[in-house]
C-alpha cells in the first residue's frame, strides 16, 4: 500500500509548552463540540492532540486534569439522556505500519490468536447519533454527547433520510450511526438558513451538528443517516438473534429493516478475510473518496465477530476491537484573498477563489472552485473571510463556506461582473451557470486551440497567433472550418510562405483520419476530456450513434452519471452544425476496429482480443516502438486490443506496463503479484494493433 503523508505531531518541549497546548486544544474542542465554530481545522487539532498524547506518554505524572485526551469529545458536551451502552470514539492510525502494529496489539489481547475475520467501513465525517426504535417505531434520537449522556434531538425525526419513522418489522432496537449532509443537502440548508436571516455554515459537519441541535426552527433541513452499529445485547433489543451476528451481517440486517447503511454504495461495509484484504479495501475506499456524495475522513477497521470483540473489550474512550485509518486531511481553513472570473471554451463564466496558499493532503493550494455566482451567494462569502477549503484526491479544490463568526468588519463584498470579462458582451443569467451571450463564439480561439492540441486532433503548426489571425480574418469560426481552408487563403496570411502553408495543409489533411475519440474530444463537450471521450467513442462507435443517444444511453458509459448525461446530450445537440461541417469535409467520424457491445446485462462475450476485459495500468516512460506514444495513445492502443486503461494498481489490475523510472505503481504491482511487462514486450504482444 502506498504510504500516505501525515503531518507529524507537534513537538512539545516542556511542561509549559504542554499546558499551553492543552489550553489551545481545550478552547478548540469547546468551540467544536459546543455551540461555536472552531477556528482550528481538524488537521491542526489532530497534530496538536498527537503532540499532547506523546508528551503524556513520556510524562504520565504531568497529565493535566482537563487534558482533551481523557474523554469522548474532550468531555465538552453532555446532555440529560443516558446512554445504556456508552457511545465511544475511535482510535487512529495513519499508515500501513501503524495499522499492522494496532492489529498485532489486538491479537495480543486475544491471547495471541489471529482475529477471526475483519470488516472495513468508510469513516463518515458527520455527527454520531443514536436512534431508538420501540416495536418498530422511531421514538427518540440522542446525540453522542460525552459518550455517557447525550442531548435529545427527537425534533428532527422525519428529516433524516435513512431513519424511517417505521421499520420493516416491529423490533425494538437502538441503532447508531452518523448523520451528515450531501452536497445538495448542504446547499439547501444554507439557503434555508440564509432565507431566515441566519448565518451560513462554515462546512458540512458544522451544518449537520448545528441543524441537529437547533430546536424550534420555522424551516426543516434534510440530512442523511448511515447506520454503523446497534445495541445487540438481548437486554436492549427484542431480537435476540442479533447478538450472534458478525458485524457485516448485522449491517445487512439493519438495511433489511429499512435503515440507511453504506451497503449498496461503492464504499459499503465489507468483510475481509485477512489484513492484506483490509489494506486493499482501505486503499480502494481512499481512491473512491473524491467521487462520493458525502465526505469521508478515513476507513474504520473492525473485528467482525462478536466473540473477538467481547474478548478484546473496550477502553474508557475507544473500543480495542476497532480503529480508524485516517486519510490525509481534506479540509483546511485559510483566507479568501479574492475572486477571479474566467471564461471557458464554451463561454461559461466561472468564478474562482484566490486563497492564501494552504497545504491540503500534501499539495499547496492557491485556487479553489466556486462553481457559479449563485453558489457564492448561497455561501455568503466575502473577501477576507476565513474559509473552509475541501480537496480529496485529484479533484479540484472547492470552498465549502466561511466562518462568519470570525469576521472583523474589514471583509469586502465580492463584485460580480456586469459584462463578459473576455469580450464585453452581455451575460446570459438565465441559469445558475452564467454564460457569455456569444456562447462558444466568445471562447473561439481557446476552443480551436484545444481542438488542435496533441491529445485531440494533433495538428502541428497551429499556434495561438495563427488561430487568432484565421478567426479575425473570418476564415474560420470553429475547428471544423480548418478542413475547408484553401492554399490561397493560407498564403494570404501574414508571414505564411508556400512551404509552411503546404506543411499546415498536410497536417490538417492527416487530422481527417484521426479516430473518433480524438474528434469527439476536439468538440470540447463539457465534462468530456480525453479519457471520457475514448470511453464514449468506444461505447458508441460512430458520431451518428453518439448524436442519436439520449441521456439513458449515455449513462451506460463508464463514469457518466445522471448529472452529466443530460449535459452531454444538450451539448452534442448544440454542436450539430459543427459536426455537420466535419461530415461534409470528409473527416472520419468512426471508431476504428469498433465492434458492437453486448447488451449491458448480457454475459460478457469473448471478443478474441488479447486484452479482452483486462484492466491495464501504464506507468513510467515508454521506450522501444512505444517511445513516442503519449498516454492518450497508450490508452487508445489498450482499448483497440479489448482492454481498459486504468490509472491505479489494485487487485483488479490484470497487467502493468512498466517503463523507465516506474515508481510506486510498479512496487504495488510487485506486492500484489500482478504481471509486469516492459514497453517492448507490450509492443510485441500487441504488434498487430500498433498503428
Ligand atoms: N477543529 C477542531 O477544533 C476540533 C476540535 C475537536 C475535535 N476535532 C475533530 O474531531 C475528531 C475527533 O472526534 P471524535 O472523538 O468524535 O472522533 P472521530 O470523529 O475521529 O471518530 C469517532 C467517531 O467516528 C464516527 N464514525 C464514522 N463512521 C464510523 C463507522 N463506520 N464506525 C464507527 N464509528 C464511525 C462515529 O461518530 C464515532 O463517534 C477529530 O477528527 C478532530 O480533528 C476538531
Ligand atoms: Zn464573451
Amino acid at each position: 500500500m502506498t504510504t500516505i503523508p501525515t503531518a507529524p505531531a507537534d513537538l512539545l518541549a516542556d511542561e509549559s509548552a504542554y499546558l499551553d497546548a492543552v489550553a489551545r486544544a481545550r478552547q478548540a474542542a469547546d468551540a467544536y463540540y459546543g455551540s461555536g465554530e472552531s477556528s482550528m481545522d481538524d488537521d491542526t487539532y489532530d497534530r496538536l492532540l498527537r503532540g499532547i498524547t506523546a508528551f503524556e506518554v513520556e510524562h504520565p505524572d504531568l497529565v493535566a486534569a482537563d487534558s482533551p485526551t481523557r474523554e469522548v469529545a474532550a468531555g465538552v458536551t453532555s446532555g440529560d439522556v443516558e446512554h445504556a451502552v456508552r457511545m465511544l470514539s475511535l482510535g487512529n492510525v495513519f499508515s500501513e505500519e501503524d495499522l499492522r502494529d494496532w492489529a498485532a496489539s489486538l491479537e495480543r489481547r486475544l491471547g495471541g490468536r489471529p482475529v477471526a475475520a475483519w470488516v472495513v467501513e468508510p469513516k463518515l465525517d458527520g455527527v454520531a447519533l443514536a436512534a431508538r426504535y420501540r416495536d418498530g417505531r422511531l421514538v427518540q434520537l440522542v446525540t453522542r454527547g460525552d459518550g455517557s449522556t447525550g442531548e435529545d434531538v427527537s425534533h428532527v425525526i422525519g428529516d433524516l433520510v435513512g431513519l424511517p419513522r417505521e421499520l420493516a418489522e416491529p423490533v425494538t432496537i437502538e441503532v447508531r450511526g452518523e448523520v451528515l449532509m450531501t452536497e445538495e443537502q448542504f446547499a439547501a440548508a444554507n439557503e434555508a438558513r440564509a432565507a431566515h436571516g441566519g448565518a451560513v455554515f462554515a462546512n458540512r459537519r458544522n451544518a449537520s451538528s448545528g441543524s441537529l441541535r437547533a430546536k424550534d426552527r420555522p424551516y426543516r433541513v434534510q440530512q442523511t443517516f448511515f447506520a454503523y452499529d446497534a445495541l445487540t445485547d438481548p437486554a436492549h433489543t427484542s431480537d435476540p438473534g442479533l447478538a450472534e451476528l458478525p458485524h457485516s451481517e448485522l449491517i445487512a440486517r439493519l438495511a433489511d429493516l429499512g435503515l440507511g447503511t453504506t451497503l449498496g454504495t461503492p464504499v459499503g461495509t465489507l468483510a475481509c478475510a485477512d489484513l492484506e484484504a483490509v489494506l486493499a479495501r482501505i486503499e480502494a475506499i481512499g481512491t473512491m473518496r473524491p467521487d462520493l456524495a458525502y465526505e469521508l475522513d478515513g476507513a474504520v477497521v473492525k473485528a467482525d465477530l462478536p466473540a473477538d470483540r467481547a474478548e478484546a473489550g473496550t477502553g474508557s474512550r475507544v473500543p480495542h476491537w476497532a480503529t480508524a485509518y485516517k486519510y490525509p486531511a481534506a479540509q483546511k481553513i485559510t483566507t479568501l484573498l479574492g475572486v477571479e472570473w474566467s471564461v471557458g471554451r464554451t463561454g461559461v463564466i466561472a468564478p474562482r477563489a484566490v486563497l492564501e496558499p494552504v497545504e491540503v493532503g500534501g499539495t499547496t493550494i492557491t485556487y479553489a472552485t466556486l462553481h457559479n455566482p449563485a453558489d457564492i451567494r448561497r455561501r455568503d462569502l466575502m473577501i477576507g473571510d476565513q474559509v473552509t477549503v475541501y480537496r480529496a484526491g485529484e479533484v479540484i479544490p472547492r470552498v465549502e463556506g466561511a466562518m462568519t463568526t470570525l469576521r472583523t468588519g474589514a471583509e469586502q463584498v465580492i463584485e460580480f461582473p456586469e459584462a463578459c470579462p473576455r469580450c464585453g458582451a452581455a451575460i446570459d443569467r438565465s441559469q445558475e451557470r452564467w454564460r457569455c451571450e456569444r456562447g462558444r463564439a466568445c471562447g473561439q480561439v481557446e476552443a480551436i486551440r484545444y481542438a488542435v492540441a496533441r491529445d485531440c486532433l494533433d495538428i502541428e503548426g497551429l499556434g495561438e497567433k495563427l488561430v487568432v489571425q484565421l478567426v479575425e480574418k473570418g476564415m474560420i469560426e470553429d475547428f471544423a472550418d480548418l478542413f475547408s481552408l484553401t492554399r490561397e487563403q493560407l498564403l494570404d496570411l501574414d508571414r505564411m510562405g508556400e512551404v509552411s502553408a503546404d506543411k499546415l495543409l498536410a497536417a490538417i489533411g492527416d487530422a481527417r483520419s484521426r479516430p473518433l475519440n480524438r474528434v469527439f474530444c476536439a468538440l470540447g463537450v463539457l465534462g468530456t476530456g480525453r479519457s471520457m471521450s475514448l470511453r464514449i467513442a468506444g461505447y458508441f462507435g460512430s458520431m451518428d450513434a453518439i448524436q442519436a443517444a439520449d441521456a439513458v444511453a449515455l449513462e451506460r458509459v463508464d463514469g457518466i452519471g445522471g448529472e452529466k448525461a443530460p449535459v452531454i446530450v444538450a451539448e452534442v445537440a448544440e454542436l450539430a452544425p459543427v459536426i455537420a461541417k466535419l461530415k461534409a469535409a470528409g473527416v472520419n467520424l468512426e471508431q476504428p476496429g469498433w465492434v458492437p457491445l453486448p447488451a449491458p446485462d448480457a454475459e460478457p462475450e469473448e471478443s478474441g482480443l488479447p486484452l479482452h476485459g483486462m484492466a491495464v495500468v501504464v506507468t513510467g516512460g515508454m521506450t522501444g516502438p512505444l517511445a513516442e506514444h503519449s498516454r492518450t495513445q497508450m490508452n487508445e492502443l489498450i482499448a483497440r486490443a479489448g482492454g481498459k486503461a486504468s490509472s491505479s494498481v489494485s487487485k483488479r489490475t490484470g497487467l502493468v506496463v512498466a517503463g523507465e523510472k516506474a515508481g510506486s505503481k510498479l512496487d504495488k504491482a510487485n506486492d500484489l503479484g500482478i504481471e509486469v511487462i516492459t514497453p517492448e514486450q507490450f509492443a510485441e504482444r500487441l504488434a498487430e494493433f500498433l498503428e
